[in-house]
């Protein structure tokens, strides 16, 4: 008889989208999002990160101080990072599950990939102009949007 207790593709893809975020340098925010087919297939993985050649070790992690001394000009956003690295594959119809919901610029491009769905767990700039421009934006380009809901498993495994 087979096991019935095994995770979910919600809990799968978000998992996997919370582990990705863990590679991310920014001290204050980490971020991943997880790329989905509508067949479950995983198409696309990414996390905040300065942008290639850009040493993390010499770009700025400040979040305040004059605007060129901070992350913010130079941060590439979880969400464009996994659409940028899906460069081969057809992102129409796909889900992306995200541990933080979309700012307004990665709003834009995952409506013009042509991603489908957003499955979000956090949403703590919930009422920053960003993130209501971003919701504007979903809800005319008819994207869904589905806040995750946590199970409370955590993942561990006996081997
Ligand atoms: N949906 C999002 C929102 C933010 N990010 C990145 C950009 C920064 O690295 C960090 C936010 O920093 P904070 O202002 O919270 O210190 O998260 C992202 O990748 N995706
Ligand atoms: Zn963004």
């Amino acid at each position: 008889m087979k096991r019935e207790d095994y995770i979910n593709w919600d809990e799968y893809f978000m998992g996997i989208a919370l582990l990705t975020a863990m590679r991310s340098k920014d001290p204050n925010s980490q971020v991943g999002a997880c790329i989905v087919s509508p067949e479950n297939k995983i198409l696309s993985l990414g996390y905040n990160g300065m942008p290639m050649g850009c040493s993390d070790d010499e770009m700025p992690w400040e979040r305040e101080g004059a605007p060129l001394q901070t992350k913010y000009m130079y941060v590439c956003h979880a969400e464009l990072n996994a659409i940028l690295n899906s460069a081969h594959n057809n992102l129409k119809g796909a889900r992306v599950y995200v541990t933080l919901f979309p700012c307004n610029e990665c709003t834009k491009a995952i409506i013009q990939s042509g991603i489908a769905e957003v499955v979000y767990y956090g949403d703590k700039y919930h009422d920053s102009d960003s993130s209501i421009a971003a919701r504007f934006m979903f809800e005319h380009a008819g994207v869904r949007l589905t806040p995750y809901k946590p199970t409370g498993r955590r993942a561990e495994l006996e081997l």
